[in-house]
């Protein structure tokens, strides 16, 4: 069998290999080609299933990661018989050989013209289930009133729930109030009139700050909510290199829309609902009585309507959830365009862009705009109904009510009561569709947070995406040289080890792309090593792998570092602290131990932060004290969960925070001194990427490096703007702090500064060959070579 799609769909048919290849690697053998433009997905001839089949065409069906794992797992039980009959179908991990090896593919057909780039998975966007919404909606809302803010939270939210109560009670007395007021009206008892204006006026006096305070109460406890959640979330979006894995992989679309955006909507309209549907439940009761008491049949005749009209507003309204998930999404797409131009308004204005950017963020805008058209006219439609079902019945009970009131059975201020009892009743159980567009626009704020709820979880817990065999990283802590021992044996030569390589075969992550095969490779102390070859041939890649962004392949890397926690103390241990991807507790200290264990990295990019030139300074070794925006802020009492991230971060920092003179003094060691009576103080805030040169923001970044004194360096190209003289001496600068690096480059400048070049080809994916080379750089011909 064999099936043919669109290239996007590779990715999607790997994964599920993938997981395949992790939940029933013993049982199940699938053979998945896949070609530069296409997937084959084969069965061998002789097993062949119709479980398989279904399998198969389900992998091709998948539309985005997050539902294909969800999708996938559903599919298991589809595969059961064929796991039960023990067929063995295999993985071909070649696509090309697969796919060569049959001959018989199809091109695929041309993709749909699409506006924003994601028009298949906008098309195949269905409506999600109403249980789905339920768990999502129960997965992101329920661990704040779990968490350590739980008592207060419960505390507040019976606080709102109790003005709730009281302003029902309220409601009630003003429409037995209303109803007097209008009795002595139509009595022409004016002495009675007085008096019922007179509680009335104070029956407002008394009773309208309740609303205030219940409305005040709810929007602070939902910006309390929103306090947690955001952190909560920020904590687990930057936690373990999601923010990379997101990104680099096109996980979900704007997770920072859905942190800033979608959070502060789903908190304020979780609280409000909850409370609407508390609200309607006891001004049910109450008014239900009242009503009943009046006439019963209007009663039942108000039931049948607002069942009727619920059922058929959920009908007409249904597609309303994902157009306003779309929305989001699509307005989040433009907000970003914009951002983009922002960010990048110089090399757009020196390209002269700007029609292109034009272009691009009309083609986003249009995008939005059409989406919304089909939101409007899905809502005007479901107005149609609404408005119709709200006024039609509005006389109803008056006229009911009427012919008792002329058979002089009630009194006048009883028709009253009874409209305002019943429109109360209606309201209640027209909730769904009073605000069914209210609904489907939260369903849409619970569904896209669900789903980043549930990448984040995933990416926290097992990676499904990553295969089983992966890169082992390992920090290997050395406490004191030169009597170290790992793994129990004395080995004097250790000491001096500060990076073991071994066996290394780098992956790129989504195509699976051999880039670096076999590499084994020691750096001792001091042993400079320079990484060469042609563009894209894999040497980011492998600081990639250095820095644990990237675990594609085989083999082990380890640093042997002293633990910065642990230079003060002087004992003869090691304390090997393996990550790898049968660990997951190591794989959530893999970024960790990297910044607090003496290994650093230089960016191809240097990333200036946001904020001071202090900030920039010390960037990311130590981080500045929160304080409070404003003095409202500090009285208010800001909330406690908003300023402990930043202690929790410096914790295992026993390197003190370098003074203004420490950070005075590295700015000159990188010759940029001059910049300072540019600036104020270090503590002024600039754009820096546009106020800096690329030159200086590289020197900036040297800085960095001279202050947080690491071990060991990955530099990746990190002085290809600057001048020799200048890379000269911050090569120097960092060579006199001891620190150890291993640069990545093409000038031949960069001999000068290296002891061994590595040498890496761009790899040949039908053979088998080590394609790497290591050599000593010959510092005395090199120096006679430049002489002459
Ligand atoms: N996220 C990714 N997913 C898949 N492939 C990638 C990804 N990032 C880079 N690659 C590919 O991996 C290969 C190696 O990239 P890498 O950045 O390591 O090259 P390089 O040798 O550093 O190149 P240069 O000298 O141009 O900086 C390239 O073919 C690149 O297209």
């Amino acid at each position: 069998m064999i099936i043919h799609s669109h290239g996007h769909i590779q990715t999607q048919a790997h994964i599920c290999s993938s997981y395949i290849n992790l939940k029933y690697q013993q049982q199940l053998h699938i053979g998945i080609g896949i070609g530069s433009s296409q997937v084959c997905l084969l069965s061998s001839k002789q097993h062949k299933s119709p479980s398989l089949l279904v399998f198969a065409a389900n992998v091709m069906a998948l539309p985005m990661p997050s539902r294909r794992r969800r999708n996938f797992k559903n599919e298991q039980e589809n595969l059961k018989p064929c796991f039960n009959n023990k067929i063995k179908i295999e993985i071909a991990s070649s696509c090309l050989s697969a796919a060569n090896s049959l001959n018989t593919t199809e091109p695929a057909p041309e993709p749909e013209p699409d506006n924003d780039g994601d028009g298949d998975r906008d098309r195949d966007r269905k409506t999600p289930e109403l249980n789905t919404l339920f768990r999502r909606f129960w997965k992101v809302a329920a661990p704040y009133w779990f968490s350590d803010d739980k008592v207060q939270a419960r505390l507040q939210l019976a606080a709102v729930f109790a003005l709730t109560f009281a302003t029902t009670g309220i409601s009630v007395g003003f429409n037995f109030l209303g109803r007097d007021f209008y009795n002595a009206l139509a009595d022409k008892d004016q002495e009675q009139f007085a008096k019922q204006l007179l509680y009335y006026l104070g029956a407002f006096a008394g009773g309208i700050p309740f609303f205030v305070l219940r409305d005040y109460a709810r929007e602070t406890l939902a910006l309390r909510w929103r306090s947690w959640m955001t952190k909560y979330y920020m904590e687990r979006y930057l936690k373990d290199q999601t923010f990379y894995k997101i990104q680099s992989q096109s996980i979900i679309d704007n997770p920072d829309q859905r942190i800033v955006d979608d959070l502060s909507s789903f908190t304020g309209t979780a609280l409000s609902f909850s409370l609407t549907l508390f609200n309607a439940a006891v001004d049910l009761i109450s008014f239900s009585n009242i009503l009943y008491g009046i006439y019963p049949p209007l009663f039942v005749v108000l039931l049948v309507y607002s069942i009727g009209g619920t059922a058929i507003s959920i009908y007409l309204g249904k597609g309303l959830v994902t157009l306003n998930f779309l929305q989001e999404k699509k307005e989040a797409d433009f907000r970003y365009g914009l951002v983009r131009v922002r960010e990048n308004a110089e090399s757009i204005a020196f390209y002269a862009g700007e029609d292109n950017e034009m272009q691009l963020l009309l083609q986003r805008f249009r995008s939005a705009f059409e989406n919304l058209t089909r939101l409007l006219i899905s809502s005007r439609n479901l107005e149609f109904f609404t408005s119709g079902y709200r006024y039609l019945i509005q006389i109803l009970p008056a006229a009911v009510v009427a012919p008792m009131y002329f058979s002089g059975k009630i009194e006048f201020g009883v028709i009253n009561q009874s409209v305002s009892a019943f429109n109360h009743i209606l309201g209640d159980f027209s909730l769904i569709v009073y605000q069914f567009q209210a609904i489907s626009a939260f369903s849409a704020v619970i569904d896209r947070l669900g789903e980043f709820d549930d990448v984040l979880d995933s990416s926290s817990s097992k990676n499904l995406s990553e295969p089983l065999e992966k890169i082992c990283l390992t920090y290997c802590s050395v406490k004191s040289f030169p009597t170290s021992k790992c793994n129990g044996a004395l080995s004097p030569e250790k000491s001096q080890k500060l990076l073991d390589i071994e066996d290394l075969t780098l992956k790129t992550p989504t195509s699976k792309a051999t880039l670096v095969r076999d590499l084994s490779l020691v750096i001792n102390e001091k042993e400079h090593l320079l990484v060469m070859g042609p563009s894209g041939s894999g040497k980011t890649s492998l600081l990639r792998a250095m820095a644990g962004l990237w675990s594609d392949g085989r083999g082990k890397i380890t640093f042997y570092v002293k633990d910065r926690e642990e230079t003060d103390a002087h004992t003869s241990d090691v304390d090997s602290l393996e990550v790898n991807s049968q660990n997951m507790n190591g794989e959530l200290t893999r970024s960790m131990n990297r910044n607090s264990r003496g290994v650093f990295f230089l960016p191809q990019r240097p990333y200036m932060v946001l904020g001071s030139l202090r900030q920039q300074l010390i960037y990311p070794t130590w981080t500045e004290e929160v304080k409070p925006a404003s003095d409202a802020a500090k009285s208010a009492g800001l909330v406690p969960f908003l300023t402990s991230a930043q202690k929790l971060e410096n914790v295992g920092r026993k390197s003190s925070k370098p003074s203004t003179d420490d950070l005075i003094k590295a700015l000159e060691d990188v010759k940029l001194g001059y910049i300072l009576p540019r600036l104020n103080s270090l503590d002024t805030t600039y754009e820096w990427s546009s106020v800096l040169s690329l030159g200086e923001q590289q020197r900036l970044a040297f800085a960095r490096l001279l202050l947080s004194k690491p071990q060991i360096v990955l530099l990746d190209e990190s002085t290809s703007a600057l001048d020799e003289a200048n890379e000269a001496h911050l090569y120097e600068q960092i060579e006199a702090a001891g620190i150890t690096y291993i640069s990545v480059g093409h000038r031949r400048t960069l001999y000068d500064f290296h002891k061994r070049v590595l040498r890496i080809s761009t790899v040949d994916q039908n053979s088998s060959q080590s394609n790497w080379k290591l050599e000593f750089i010959d510092q005395e011909s090199l120096y006679n070579l430049s002489r002459r």
